[in-house]
């Protein structure tokens, strides 16, 4: 006779190899309805997600934070890579499940077109710093929302993790100083400096770049050419009056409590810069020349790895833009206007930037 489990009775059934079958694929169910179920729990802790969440709330304060400004700057390689789940061997940087959110230790506080998204990028590499990709804006056009609202923009970190944002407005914001003092005296102040003619410039080609209208760079530098008084009300001059900004600065903070970082270098010996900023972090220098190429297309350096991903990264086209030509006379006129600035700026820092 054929055998048939229909003819086996219950209890057979029961008590044969079917019954281990049986036993063998509910224990397989359980460990996938397992597997699914903290599968759903972690991927609420994906990062991409988490930009995502932050970004709705961004739109919901007032959308500036979207725009990276003072440039509205998108960083698409950025946004893509972090709304992809982290890449193996990559979740220690990026793991912010857990842990909690707190006012930043470090800021980078300026300047407008010093390479200030150059340098969060390359901190973001280093396993102990956590930063907020957008410009918070909170110590100027933001803080009446008060710093529990400035504190939910910011990244989870563990213990012994540094909280750190930019906004190179502060640097050239009266009210900043005292703000971040009162939030706490002993935050740690960056600003990445740069030769002001060129950093000029390069402020009047980002507005360019928006505005295509705009009066010359020339033109917009004097008050009259024909005397050559130089328009210190435009913005663009006016930021690069370093010694005059920092000056405010120090009435809130000691000298030791700010580094200055020179934009030049951080192109020219990005390592080199970096380890400065690690040590004056108090961090143990994990970013070193290993981390960085030269792109020749790009005419920077660039990240091997950036955090979250095992593939090259350079910034976005929005730096390293291709600079108008300027009448050369008008060059000389700047940089004998910023001459004794820039003179006062070393002394007060102690460092001489050769801008000259
Ligand atoms: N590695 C690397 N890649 C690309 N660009 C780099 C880099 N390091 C420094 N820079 C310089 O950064 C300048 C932009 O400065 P910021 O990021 O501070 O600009 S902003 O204030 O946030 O708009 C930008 O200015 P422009 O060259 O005038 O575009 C760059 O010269």
């Amino acid at each position: 006779m054929e055998y048939s489990p229909v003819r086996l009775s219950p209890h057979a059934f029961w008590s044969g190899p079917a019954k281990k079958k049986l036993v063998l694929l509910s224990i397989m169910f359980l460990v996938w309805v397992y597997m699914l179920y903290s599968c759903v729990g972690s991927c609420s802790t994906v990062p991409g997600l988490l930009v995502d969440s932050s970004r709705a709330r961004q739109r919901e304060a007032g959308g500036d934070l979207l725009t990276n400004e003072p440039e509205p700057e998108p960083d698409w390689d950025r946004d893509q890579r972090e709304q992809r789940a982290p890449e193996p061997g990559t979740m220690s940087s990026f793991s912010n499940g857990s842990g909690s959110k707190k006012l930043p230790q470090a800021i980078i506080i300026g300047v407008k077109k010093g390479g200030t998204r150059a340098l969060l990028e390359f901190l973001r590499v280093h396993p102990d710093i956590r930063a907020v990709g957008a410009e918070p804006h909170f110590f100027d056009r933001n803080y009446e929302n008060g710093l529990d609202w400035y504190r939910d923009l910011m990244p989870k970190t563990l213990e012994g993790q540094i909280t750190m944002e930019k906004t190179p407005s502060y640097f050239v914001t009266r009210e900043a100083p005292a703000r971040i003092s009162a939030m706490s005296r002993d935050t740690k102040l960056i600003v990445v400096v740069r030769d002001p003619v060129t950093r000029a410039i390069s402020d009047y080609t980002q507005t360019l770049s928006k505005k295509p209208d705009i009066p010359s760079f020339e033109s917009l530098t004097f008050k009259n050419r024909t005397t050559g008084l130089i328009d210190t009300s435009w913005s663009a001059i006016q930021i690069g009056i370093y010694a005059k900004h920092l000056d405010n600065w120090l009435q809130y903070f000691p000298m030791e409590q700010i580094l200055f970082v020179s934009g030049e270098r951080l192109i020219s010996d990005p390592a080199g810069e970096l380890g400065r900023v690690q040590d004056f972090l108090g961090l143990k220098r994990i970013i070193t020349d290993k981390h960085f190429y030269f792109n020749q297309t790009k005419g920077f350096p660039c990240l091997k790895k950036a955090e979250g991903s095992s593939k090259p990264h350079c910034l976005g086209k929005t730096k390293g833009r291709t600079h108008p030509n300027i009448d050369p006379e008008v060059v000389q006129r700047l940089r004998d206007f910023y001459r004794p600035f820039n003179m006062k700026f070393y002394q007060m820092t102690g460092h001489h930037f050769g801008w000259d």
